[in-house]
């Protein structure tokens, strides 16, 4: 696991091997504690040299390991033993160093580093802090401020910014190793004191209180209720103001109380679920690792609204010719100018030329006949959509993926207005599209795999968190959104305040409640849905038999709200209310609270306390059963493609892993057991109701969640 050669007659060379990235595994650990040793005591070596094989030196600790019983040789005393030694030894840093393995390199007398070359401390985003030395080196080696940066974030800096920052010594273009030899060489013999980081103070700071309160007040404002990055500005802290050994034991303190907690576990749990949603599969056994994707080189889209032009900056910034058509010559125009600015803009904001050249605007959808694939982005009209996709079966070459971007429409209606329904899925991104990570890609029941894979491969090259699921009804987000917006209302109408429910979601970690979010994306858009469906009635009616439509329990509140003109923040009021239209501030209404006062007299209700409890167990298992739903009835291969989305694209708080993660974190029992209790109280709601899958996980004794997929799959075979 980690292989020693002496190379130039004496250097010790070192190379970790554990693909994929190096991890700082148990056998790891072990293979780089011998072979220094075995460099340190050989007179021939003079100097030292670490690497990694496969172009990268080390993506950190090995995570999997965190789940069991740590073996193998600790990190901390690994890395004092080089830091410490009588020889010279160079990290060579090709691909990346992060956390440990970056923490490897800090406890190195030098450090080289290819041009490529990602480093960081992203423990942070593990629920962790750099429990290795980390916190207390880098700030020793490049100060306060800058550490801090580093490790509150968790950002990944470039080779130039490593060497700006002093973390390297040099950069090179060429090869790393050969580079870090030489160098290696070079300063064989000379005193190496002054690179023992952790025997230095931390460089001056004016105004360290002032500095850390600041800081400490930002991590806290962003943090969301996430410790981690509290506990890495006190690790930070401790470096600053106490001798290195007394940090060490304050880092390994913090680091005690953040390892063992739900917010680590659920953070981890992230990062594996991200990457196990690109392994995905189809009910028809179709999976990512035989399904060969189409190369494409050029896409079209269709509508430049809102939603059209942000795709088309996103496929631009991916590197895509793109054809983007839009019929009306007035916002052709208009979106020719807004898309321009767009990708001006972000390409400023990461320093490179932008890809205005890489746009074709075009008024004719003849123009999209050679393209490899096309997202049509028009109005959400059935017969509209339709229409187009006629026309693009008549126009595009055979073979040319059609891909809708439907948030509602039935994928498979549309598929079937197309001579090649094989060809067709969905591609439901988020607004704004170039910046949004999530895409849901949509696969209905004649979908190819070869259309699911190529559309898995573009979200990923346009970095989207891409989660391939069945074609229902809100597919998997919205499904599981429409209970607990419901509940969010029956709440209102039971007493509740937009303030009250809001403040409950954002102190459990979302990004807003869902009123404010509901002011932000317009109430018009559920409204037009909700007349679609067929449940919106003029508002004069009351009393309970006015308030249960097709059989279910229904609250008009919105309904009423939009017929006053208040569609959200667009129209200046909404649930809150705004300086002017646009505005961002939401400011609590009291006309709303007399409305909801009289809306309450007329239809009997009596307003009664409710509590925080109350919003997150209604709102949030409603939310949890429709996932469960969605796991039973196929849509989702497993808890993690739900996780992922709702992490990525509903502003569900990471440190909480997802809404299935979260329930198996509260325990299934207790979710069953509070659903239960509801369903009782309102038997006229069915999203209480509690799933039969549900049920069944409890029955077969709360499994972890990486075993729900054993219980889902019986219940499938037995079906
Ligand atoms: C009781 C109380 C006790 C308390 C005290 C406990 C003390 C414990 C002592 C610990 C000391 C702390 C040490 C350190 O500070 C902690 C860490 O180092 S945490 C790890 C930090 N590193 C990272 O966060 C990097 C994570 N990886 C990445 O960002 C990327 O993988 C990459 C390296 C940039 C490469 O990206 P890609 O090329 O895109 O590849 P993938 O991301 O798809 O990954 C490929 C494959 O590798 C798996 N993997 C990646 N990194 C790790 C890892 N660090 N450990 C394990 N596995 C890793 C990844 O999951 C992929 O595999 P797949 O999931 O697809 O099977």
């Amino acid at each position: 696991m980690a292989e020693y050669n002496r190379v130039s007659e004496c250097v010790g060379l070192i190379t970790l091997r554990n693909p994929p990235v190096n991890a700082l595994s148990a056998a790891v650990r072990q293979g780089i504690v011998d072979t220094v040793e075995r460099a340190l005591s050989d007179p021939n070596v003079k100097s030292v040299v670490i690497c990694g094989q496969n172009g990268i030196f080390c993506g950190g600790a090995d995570i999997k390991e965190f789940g069991s019983k740590m073996t193998g040789p600790p990190l901390i005393p690994m890395i004092h033993a080089i830091e410490s030694a009588n020889k010279p030894v160079v990290a060579a840093i090709e691909g990346s160093a992060l956390g440990g393995g970056l923490e490897l390199a800090l406890g190195c007398h030098y450090r080289i580093a290819h041009s490529k070359a990602r480093l960081g401390l992203p423990e942070v985003s593990l629920g962790l802090l750099p429990a290795a030395g980390g916190s207390q080196r880098l700030p020793r080696l490049i100060g306060v401020p800058a550490a801090l940066n580093l490790i509150t974030t968790g950002r990944h800096v470039t080779a130039a910014e490593a060497l700006q920052l002093g973390i390297v010594d040099q950069v090179t273009d060429h090869n790393t190793v050969d580079a870090a030899v030489k160098f290696a060489l070079s300063v064989a013999g000379r005193s190496l004191d002054p690179r023992r980081i952790s025997t230095h103070p931390c460089p001056q700071q004016p105004d360290l209180d002032a500095l850390f309160e600041e800081v400490m007040q930002k991590v806290r404002q962003s943090a969301r209720g996430a410790i981690a990055p509290i506990a890495c500005v006190q690790a930070v802290r401790a470096a600053a103001t106490l001798p290195y050994a007394q940090g060490m034991e304050r880092e390994r303190e913090l680091m005690a109380t953040l390892f063992t907690s739900g917010q680590a576990r659920a953070l981890q749990y992230c990062f594996f679920a991200e990457r196990a949603v690109g392994r995905w599969r189809m009910p028809s056994g179709a999976r990512w690792d035989t399904s060969k994707p189409r190369p494409v080189h050029k896409a079209a889209v269709i509508g430049l609204g809102t939603m059209g032009r942000g795709i088309t900056v996103a496929l631009a910034q991916t590197g895509l010719s793109v054809i983007a058509v839009e019929t009306q010559e007035k916002q052709l125009m208009e979106a020719k100018q807004a898309i321009s600015g767009m990708l001006e803009r972000g390409a400023k904001r990461r320093g490179v030329a932008p890809a205005l050249d890489r746009v074709i605007y075009s008024q004719n959808i003849q123009a999209v006949a050679d393209v490899d694939l096309v997202i049509e982005a028009v109005f959400e009209d059935i017969a509209l959509k339709t229409k187009v996709f006629q026309q693009l079966s008549a126009v595009c070459k055979p073979g040319t993926l059609l891909c809708t971007n439907t948030s509602a429409l039935d994928v498979d209606q549309l598929a079937s207005e197309t001579p090649n329904p094989e060809l067709v899925v969905g591609m439901h991104f988020f607004a704004p599209a170039h910046v949004m990570k999530l895409l849901e890609v949509v696969y209905g029941p004649r979908s190819s795999p070869q259309a699911v894979a190529t559309a898995m491969q573009l979200g990923k090259k346009m970095g989207k968190a891409s989660v391939a699921v069945g074609n229902c009804r809100g597919f998997v987000g919205n499904r599981m959104l429409k209970p607990y917006i419901e509940e969010a209302f029956f709440l209102l109408e039971e007493g509740a305040t937009p303030e009250l429910v809001d403040q409950a979601l954002e102190e459990f970690g979302f990004s807003m409640g869902v009123f404010r979010m509901s002011d932000l994306s317009g109430l018009d858009v559920g409204w037009r849905v909700r007349k679609g469906d067929g449940l919106v009635e003029p508002g004069t009616a009351s009393g309970r038999s006015a308030r249960i439509r097709q059989g279910r329990r229904y609250s008009p509140l919105g309904d009423l709200l939009c017929e006053e003109g208040r569609f959200g923040q667009k129209t200046g009021r909404g649930w809150y209310q705004y300086d002017k239209p646009g505005s961002r501030v939401a400011r609590s209404d009291p006309w709303l609270h007399s409305f909801l006062g009289a809306y309450r007299a007329q239809h009997g209700l009596v307003a009664r306390r409710i509590d925080h409890q109350e919003v997150l167990e209604r709102c949030l298992y409603a939310l949890i059963n429709e996932g469960f739903h969605i796991l039973d009835d196929g849509i989702a291969a497993g808890p993690e493609d739900i996780d992922v989305i709702y992490v990525s694209g509903y502003g569900w708080p990471r440190h909480r892993g997802g809404p299935m993660f979260y329930a198996n974190m509260v325990g299934l029992a207790k979710v069953l057991e509070r659903l239960e209790h509801y369903q009782q109280l309102h038997p006229e709601v069915p999203h209480l109701q509690p799933s039969s899958l549900l049920r069944r996980l409890v029955a077969s004794g709360s499994p972890p969640i990486h075993k729900w997929g054993e219980v889902i799959k019986k219940l499938h075979s037995q079906l």
